[in-house]
């Protein structure tokens, strides 16, 4: 199956300048998302709009208001920074490990065998923060990225556009697989800026045709939040960002029900929520799980006994990856939380800061058992 003519509609550049794998290879044909990802037939795509409405208007709110992160933090222990005194979080970290605690245990199973490392970005290289675009990379966590990509190869894989997630990382020597992995390049990002190469960046977009379906959605959502104080849109190209950080919790209701409301003219796109974020998305059966396993067969990597995949990552989204890794019983999922939540991952990380002390400590022991 080409991929490359399976889009009727091209609206991006970058898309028409770097064929999309320009014919699949035989080992990556069972990465090609069939239209019937999505529910086609009318029946299907009223039932499960009619799913999608109900859980929005009776779950959205909820869930928006469950990843309050002083709701949790308070739900869970009733302060602001939980201890290994505290017994939820102690329960928790038993189950969950501190991946830096653990080191040894997760270096000793990859002895002899190649690490690959794939990495979220909000909240993972960089700390949450209220404005979006202030979502800055340190320096020092960069130098780290850099000094693991030496070693191992390494994938950013994020929620935000491509291109954005480049912008903040700058790094050309990685893989990037962007709007939850629906936007991946299988070479590293500076194949891009060489136009000999560009033939093989292998850009692989699943959900291409969705294109001018998420710029128009973009335009319905800033036209109806525009209202709304403290409301802002993202268009990360193949899904939409609405976010509510800086929104009263008195409008949540308001933006749940707006969205909602915009989506009902959208069957093929469905909501999800993240870090106090809304994200609008193709309703196709691809996720960072698939991103994942789409980059260890691409980059020649998916021998379960000889690679061993790390996944580190702090949202919801990231679950999928930590799934696809547990179900292929090798490689580890690290969630970075600072509160108990339901995982998938093997172990924990708190915070950006741990999260620069592993990618430092995992170049050390490479360097050391060279
Ligand atoms: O997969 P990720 O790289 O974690 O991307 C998920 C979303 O991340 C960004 O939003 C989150 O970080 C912002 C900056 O710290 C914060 O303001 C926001 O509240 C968080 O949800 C990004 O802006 C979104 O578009 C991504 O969907």
């Amino acid at each position: 199956m080409d991929l490359s003519n399976s889009s009727p509609v091209i609206t991006d550049p970058v898309a028409i300048s770097q064929p999309l794998l320009g014919g699949l290879p035989s080992n990556l044909m069972q990465f090609s998302v069939m239209p019937g990802g999505y529910s086609g037939s009318g029946m299907n795509v009223s039932v499960s709009r009619l799913k999608i409405e109900e859980a929005l208007v009776n779950g959205l709110l909820d869930a928006m208001k469950s990843s309050s992160p002083r709701r949790r933090l308070n739900a869970a222990f009733g302060q602001d920074n939980p201890s290994d005194e505290d017994p939820a979080y102690s329960a928790w970290m038993a189950k969950c490990p501190s991946a830096l605690a653990s080191f040894k245990q997760i270096v000793a199973s990859a002895q002899g065998k190649k690490i690959a490392v794939f990495l979220d970005y909000d909240g993972t290289l960089s700390p949450i923060v209220d404005d979006p675009d202030k979502a800055v990379m340190s320096p020092v966590m960069r130098a780290a990225v850099r000094n693991v990509a030496k070693y191992f190869p390494t994938a950013i894989v994020s929620g935000r556009s491509r291109s954005k997630v480049f912008e903040f990382v700058k790094l050309k020597e990685l893989y990037y697989a962007g709007s939850h992995g629906m936007d991946i390049t299988a070479s590293p990002a500076n194949y891009e800026h060489n136009a000999e190469k560009c033939k093989q960046a292998n850009l692989f977009q699943p959900a291409r045709e969705f294109l001018p379906m998420i710029d128009e959605v973009t335009k319905s959502l800033l036209q109806v939040v525009s209202g709304i104080e403290g409301a802002a849109v993202e268009n990360n190209k193949f899904c939409v960002s609405v976010h509510y950080r800086k929104v009263a919790e008195k409008d949540w209701e308001l933006v749940a029900r707006l969205v909602n409301e915009v989506l009902e003219a959208f069957p093929r796109l469905k909501v999800t929520n993240g870090r106090m974020v809304l994200e609008v998305r193709p309703v196709i059966d691809w996720d960072k799980g698939k991103a994942v396993e789409f980059l260890l067969q691409s980059l020649g990597l998916n021998d379960t006994e000889d690679v061993i995949p790390i996944y580190i990552g702090d949202d919801r989204t990231d679950e999928d990856a930590f799934k696809v890794l547990r179900q292929r019983g090798c490689g580890f999922g690290i969630l970075v939380s600072q509160v108990p939540k339901e995982t998938q991952a093997f172990y924990s990380l708190r915070d950006p800061s741990e999260v620069m002390e592993f990618l430092n400590l995992l170049v050390r022991w490479k360097k050391h058992s060279m």
